[in-house]
C-alpha cells in the first residue's frame, strides 16, 4: 500500500495536540523529531542504544510525521488537519512555523520509519518501557518493566506526559485499589497501576484503535486479570466508585469531566491529571479546587504539568 507523509513543522508546545489531531485522523505511527532529544543526557546503560542521528532532527523546533494512507478522501484528511492544527491558536498554543509538507512512502519504508526513535527508556524509579522489538536486560532486580507495542495508539510510554503520570502513579496506588484510566491509549497506565498491585484497572478510550491497541499490550505484560479495556467515552456510565482516577489527555477534555471524577471517587482518593500545558495550568488547578479537590503535589516536566490531586 502506498501511505503519505505528512511533516509539521512545529514547537515543543504543540507536539502533544498535534499527535493528538493526526491519531484522530486516522495517522499511523506519529514520529517526534526533536533536538531536545540529542542534547538529553543518558545513562551509560542505554548509552549504545540511544545512537541519535543529528541529521534526522531539525536544528530548531520539533518536527511531527504522520502516515496516512492514499485514498480519495486524503485531500480532505489533510486539509482537515491543517484547520484543527490553526485552531490551536485559540488556545494559546504556539505552532512556531507551522509548515507542513506531504510526501509519499511506501509501506516498507513507514513501518520502520517511528521504530528507529524509540528503544528502551528509564521513566521513573522503578519503571522501564522497553519496546517489543528490542531485548533488555534489567540493571535492577526490582526494575519494573512494561514491554510495549503502541501500534498506532499515543503512549510509547516515553512522553513527558506519560512519564509524569506514571511517577504520579508510583506516588499513590496502594495495594487493592480499584481505578480507571481515561484515555488510555497504548494502555501504559493501566499496566502501571496493575503492576503496582492495584486490584482492577479499568481502561477506556474512545477510539477503538487505542482499545485494540490497550488490550494487546495489556496482554503483553499479562495483566489482563486485572486490567480491563473498553471503549468509553470519559466516565460515562461509571457508578461504582473507585480510589483513584488517572487521565492523560488535554486540559480541555479534563475540564469536561473533573466534576464527574470528584463524583465517582471515593472520599480520599485522587485523580491524577496530565497532558496540561504550562499556559494552562492556573485553569485546570482552579477547576480542580471548585471541584471540592486539594492538591498535593504539582509535577512539571518540559512544559508540561501533571497534578496529583486528592477529595
Ligand atoms: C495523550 S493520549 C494518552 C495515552 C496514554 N494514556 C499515555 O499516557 O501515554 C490521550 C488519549 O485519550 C483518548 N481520548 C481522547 N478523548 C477521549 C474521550 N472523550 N474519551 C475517552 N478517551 C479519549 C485519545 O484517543 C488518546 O488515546
Amino acid at each position: 500500500m502506498k501511505w503519505s507523509e505528512i511533516s509539521i513543522h512545529t514547537t515543543q508546545e504543540a507536539v502533544e495536540p498535534i499527535s493528538n489531531i493526526l491519531h484522530e485522523a486516522g495517522a499511523s505511527g506519529v514520529v517526534i523529531e526533536d533536538p531536545y532529544e540529542l542534547e538529553k543526557e543518558r545513562d551509560n546503560i542505554f548509552g549504545e542504544i540511544y545512537e541519535l542521528n543529528p541529521n534526522d532532527y531539525p536544528k530548531e523546533g520539533v518536527i511531527v510525521k504522520a502516515y496516512l494512507p492514499i485514498n480519495s478522501f486524503l485531500g480532505e484528511t489533510i486539509e482537515g488537519i491543517k484547520e484543527a492544527i490553526n485552531n490551536l491558536l485559540i488556545y494559546d498554543i504556539d505552532l512556531g512555523r507551522n509548515e507542513i509538507s506531504i510526501s509519499e512512502v511506501n509501506e516498507e519504508e513507514w513501518a520502520t520509519a517511528w521504530k528507529k526513535y524509540y528503544h528502551p527508556v528509564k521513566i521513573s524509579e522503578k519503571f522501564t518501557i522497553v519496546p517489543t522489538w528490542e531485548s533488555y536486560e534489567p540493571v535492577h532486580t526490582d526494575e519494573l518493566i512494561i514491554e510495549l507495542d503502541p501500534g498506532m495508539a499515543f503512549g510509547t510510554g516515553t512522553h513527558p506526559t506519560t512519564v509524569l503520570c506514571i511517577q504520579a502513579l508510583e506516588r499513590t496506588v496502594q495495594k487493592g485499589d480499584q481505578i480507571i484510566d481515561v484515555g488510555t491509549g497504548s494502555g501504559v497506565l493501566s499496566i502501571a497501576a496493575a503492576m503496582l498491585g492495584a486490584k482492577k484497572v479499568i481502561a477506556v478510550d474512545l477510539d477503538p484503535v487505542a482499545v485494540e491497541s490497550a488490550r494487546l499490550n495489556v496482554k503483553l505484560n499479562k495483566v489482563q486479570e486485572i486490567v480491563e479495556v473498553k471503549q468509553n467515552n470519559l466516565l460515562d456510565d461509571f457508578h461504582e466508585p473507585v480510589d483513584l482516577i488517572v487521565a492523560n489527555i488535554l486540559a480541555e477534555v479534563i475540564l469536561r469531566f473533573h466534576y464527574d471524577a470528584a463524583k465517582l471517587l471515593k472520599n480520599g482518593g485522587y485523580f491524577i491529571t496530565s497532558g496540561i500545558i504550562q499556559n494552562k495550568k492556573n485553569e485546570v488547578r482552579d477547576a480542580l479546587l471548585e471541584a471540592g479537590f486539594t492538591i498535593e503535589e504539582t509535577l512539571v516536566m518540559e512544559d508540561w504539568v501533571s497534578f496529583i490531586a486528592r477529595k
